[in-house]
């Protein structure tokens, strides 16, 4: 029978995690704040930043949004992420994706401080990555493996396929998993016939954001299969990259969307935006999570 690995259990242990983190802070410091530079009319930053408004709320975190729409330039922008490099009430700054084009957007997130880069994006950040030193993580990877622990998913001597490689999701997880002893393909856009990877993987994650590509018959029967996509269907419903109903019934395990990994990856945010707050404020970082560095 297959399993279907939600994330709403996850979630609710990682808001706890937040909330008792939270309530042992001594009155005297500052919130924990986040900033975000996001682009409204694209349709997965909206999805996303309500949920972080909603989970930002409940844990009382500041939370500061501006929009892409009211900056002229990428200059512009540069300039705001630098009043919030020095602004000690954010200590976590994400720069949502699809902004601008990827060399501008690629120049615009390496502004952004290393100790507040909570997505990982700057080179010193990518850098320790690549060593396998401690780092920002980028979150929804981070999501991604905290998923798999959650669920007991073994990653070691297993075959992983990866379909997409974009900076905050396939790339850095292919790295990751890599230094977790798993054998890795990662796919993409020029990958000539996906069906192979397909067939022969022990885990699947996908994130290309396509609805169609993927068709069940070519997916091992033995396989687990993430969904990171949040894509529109025709009736505008959200959808993942897989075809889930033709799935969930074939497969060792999938993820649902929505209710799979979305809700673990906003709430995997609100821990590296106390864990990036526990790094500026030299705080035992225990309860959160370790494996990071204060970015100097
Ligand atoms: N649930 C969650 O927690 C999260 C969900 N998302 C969602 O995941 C999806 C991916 O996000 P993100 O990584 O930012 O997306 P990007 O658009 O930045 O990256 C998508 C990647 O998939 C590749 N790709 C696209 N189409 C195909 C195809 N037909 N065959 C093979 N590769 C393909 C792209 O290649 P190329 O660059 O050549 O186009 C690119 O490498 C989106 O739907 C996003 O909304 C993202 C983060 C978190
Ligand atoms: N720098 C950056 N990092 C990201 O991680 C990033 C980004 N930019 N840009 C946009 C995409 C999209 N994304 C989602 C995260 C959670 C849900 C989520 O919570 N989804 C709920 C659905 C909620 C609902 O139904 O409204 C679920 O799947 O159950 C969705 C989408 C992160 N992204």
């Amino acid at each position: 029978m297959t399993q279907i690995l939600t994330g709403e259990r996850l979630a609710q242990a990682k808001f706890l995690t937040c909330k008792n983190f939270i309530k042992d802070l001594d009155p005297e410091f500052k919130k924990p704040g986040l900033a975000i530079l996001t682009n409204r009319k694209e349709k997965g930053n909206q999805v996303y930043l309500k949920q972080i408004k909603k989970q930002t709320q409940a844990l009382g975190l500041a939370l500061t949004v501006a929009d892409v729409a009211d900056y002229a330039t990428l200059a512009d922008m540069e300039a705001l992420i630098e009043t919030w490099n020095y602004d000690d009430n954010i200590h976590a700054i994400q720069v949502q994706s699809h902004l601008l084009p990827t060399s501008e957007q690629y120049a615009l997130q390496q502004t952004v401080a290393p100790q507040k880069d909570i997505e990982g994006q700057h080179a010193i950040n990518q850098g320790r990555l690549n060593l396998n030193q401690p780092t920002f993580l980028p979150v929804t990877a981070q999501a991604v493996l905290d998923l798999l622990t959650f669920y007991q998913v073994p990653v070691r001597g297993k075959q992983v396929t990866i379909l997409g490689m974009s900076f905050i999701v396939g790339l850095p997880l292919a790295i990751k998993l890599s230094h977790l002893d798993a054998t890795v393909s990662l796919c993409h856009r020029e990958t000539s016939n996906l069906t192979p990877y397909l067939n022969q993987a022990d885990l699947i994650i996908s994130a290309m954001g396509q609805v169609g590509v993927l068709s069940a018959e070519d997916i091992s029967k033995a396989a687990v299969l993430i969904d990171v996509a949040t894509n529109l269907d025709s009736d505008g419903k959200l959808v993942g990259d897989f075809p889930y109903a033709d799935l969930k019934d074939q497969v060792k395990a999938i993820t649902p969307v929505p209710g799979g990994l979305g809700p673990v990856t906003v709430m995997t945010l609100m821990e590296s935006v106390l864990q990036a707050y526990g790094l500026q404020n030299n705080l035992n970082l225990d309860r959160i999570r370790k494996e990071a560095d204060n970015g100097r």
